[in-house]
């Protein structure tokens, strides 16, 4: 099929990658300049593993094409939504801008029975929104509402594998239009929804909630550890083991960040305020407020750690990305740790294997380095918080002659206490006795 992808970035990307690989014809488009040519040769613009192999293949095979002008998708049978919805400035709300210059700028180049599918997460309501502005504009068109489940770290797999498929549509046809984009996963058997607009839209921000609570509840969880002296992964151990509950994002540790579940769950919040049901999901604002608590948890541990104050203390920071197998910055806990830090006058050194350059353009005034022995040299205090494989491997006797003082800060609770502590090491984790 003829497909077009209108927005780029770590979903787009990847969404238009994988639909080349699927053997459709597909148009990448993008308003950024730069992105767009960095697609073209085949380079991509952010980490994502598996990503550069099958964007090399689509564009080596010519299925894959990028560009700069709305006017290149003219000739595609399906056009996906895949553009920002970012958190306002400000206000917890969705900014529905991206969206809206996105679909205005796609109405006059729909060829006859052109179905467009948004994938962006979106307040619920919008889909009908768009969908009587396309009556107005081009009737021959239709809309349907797909949302994304993918994980960064995992987009290439979570997008030709995915768990299920939801299609929020108004015709069954939208819906077999759609099983024909994704025909190979349908007959393998991939479950499918096929519901309403407000259904799908609400689905994908639900599942957000879902997984952000479930983190919550545990971070909670190792706030009382800490009080009373018991052990939040042991915990967790146990009540994962209850089906029911399941052990999957019941790790405690300095909380959630990146591009979409805090951004979600606060315009999630938003709309149901707006809709007169915010008492339903006030509780998310809670879950946002234990979730921010992690990060000041942890530069508190940092200056208890150093005696009451991180002045003038080099302070090795190991992470900056939001989580693992990404260099995702947006809202990352990481790097608000260590701007923390920064900000109490720590000599603060960051290194991340896939990040610094991300960060560096958010955050200058910090000092980076993407060399793991040149972070731990002289330090005071080590202070894990993204946990990258070779930080969760890190041996503890081999370190602990490169630093100043053997203490560290286990913010993802991912390394082992005893082994660490018989090496020599003051450590701390979070809900860890
Ligand atoms: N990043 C992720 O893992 C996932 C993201 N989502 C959702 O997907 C959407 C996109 O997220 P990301 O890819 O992370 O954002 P992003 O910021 O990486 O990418 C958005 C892209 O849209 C482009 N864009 C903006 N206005 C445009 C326009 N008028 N025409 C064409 N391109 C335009 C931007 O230049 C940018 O490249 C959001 O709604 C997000 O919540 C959903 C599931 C997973
Ligand atoms: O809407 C989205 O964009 C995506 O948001 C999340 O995916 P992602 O943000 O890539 O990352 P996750 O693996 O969900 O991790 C999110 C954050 O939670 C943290 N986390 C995760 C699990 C856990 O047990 N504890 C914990 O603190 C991670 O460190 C990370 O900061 C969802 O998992 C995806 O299904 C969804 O499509």
């Amino acid at each position: 099929m003829r497909i077009s992808v209108i927005g780029c970035g770590y979903l787009g990307a990847v969404h238009a990658s994988a639909m080349a690989e699927l053997g459709h014809e597909v148009v990448g488009i993008d308003v950024d300049e730069r992105k767009i040519a960095q697609l073209g040769q085949a380079q991509p613009p952010f980490f994502e593993p598996g990503l550069p192999e099958i964007l090399a293949s689509g564009v080596a095979s010519g299925r894959l094409r990028f560009s700069t002008d709305i006017a290149d998708a003219a000739d595609a049978e399906v056009h996906f939504l895949a553009v920002g919805t970012p958190q306002q400035a400000g206000r917890p709300t969705a900014d529905l801008r991206f969206v809206d210059a996105a679909f205005e700028a796609l109405l006059p180049h729909l060829a006859d029975d052109a179905l467009i599918v948004g994938k962006s997460t979106v307040p619920v309501g919008t889909a009908a929104r768009l969908a009587g502005r396309l009556a107005e504009a081009a009737a021959h068109a239709r809309l349907a509402w797909n949302p994304e489940f993918l994980r960064e770290g995992y987009a290439v797999k979570d997008t030709l594998e995915p768990d299920r498929f939801v299609y929020g549509v108004e015709s069954a046809d939208a819906a077999s239009t759609l099983d024909d984009v994704y025909r190979r996963a349908i007959d393998a058997g991939t479950p499918r929804i096929v519901t309403d607009f407000a259904t799908a839209e609400l689905v994908k921000v639900a599942a957000n909630a879902f997984l952000a609570t479930k983190i919550s509840f545990i971070n909670a969880m190792s706030e009382i550890a800490d009080a009373t002296g018991a052990d939040v992964t042991a915990l967790a151990d146990a009540l994962g083991h209850d089906a029911r509950i399941g052990r999957r994002f019941l790790n405690a540790g300095v909380g959630f960040g990146g591009g979409c579940l805090p951004k979600d769950i606060r315009a999630f919040a938003a709309r149901a305020d707006e809709l007169g049901v915010g008492a339903s999901v006030a509780f998310l604002k809670e879950v946002d407020e234990i979730n921010l608590r992690q990060r000041q948890r942890v530069v508190d541990l940092a200056v208890a750690t150093l005696g009451g104050s991180v002045f003038r203390k080099r302070i090795a920071v190991l992470g900056v990305t939001f989580k693992p197998e990404s260099d995702d910055v947006r809202d990352s806990p990481a790097l608000d740790v260590a701007v923390h830090l920064k900000g109490l006058g720590a000599d603060v050194i960051a290194t991340d294997p896939a990040g610094v350059e991300n960060a560096r353009g958010r955050h200058p005034q910090l000092t980076y380095t993407t060399s793991l022995d040149e972070a731990l040299a002289g330090a005071d205090l080590v202070v894990l918080v993204t946990e990258w494989r070779q930080y969760r491997a890190l041996d503890p006797a081999a370190v602990a002659v490169q630093v100043a003082a053997p203490r560290i800060i286990d913010g993802r609770n991912v390394l082992d206490p005893v082994a660490w502590r018989a090496a020599g090491w003051e450590y701390h984790g979070l809900g860890r006795p």
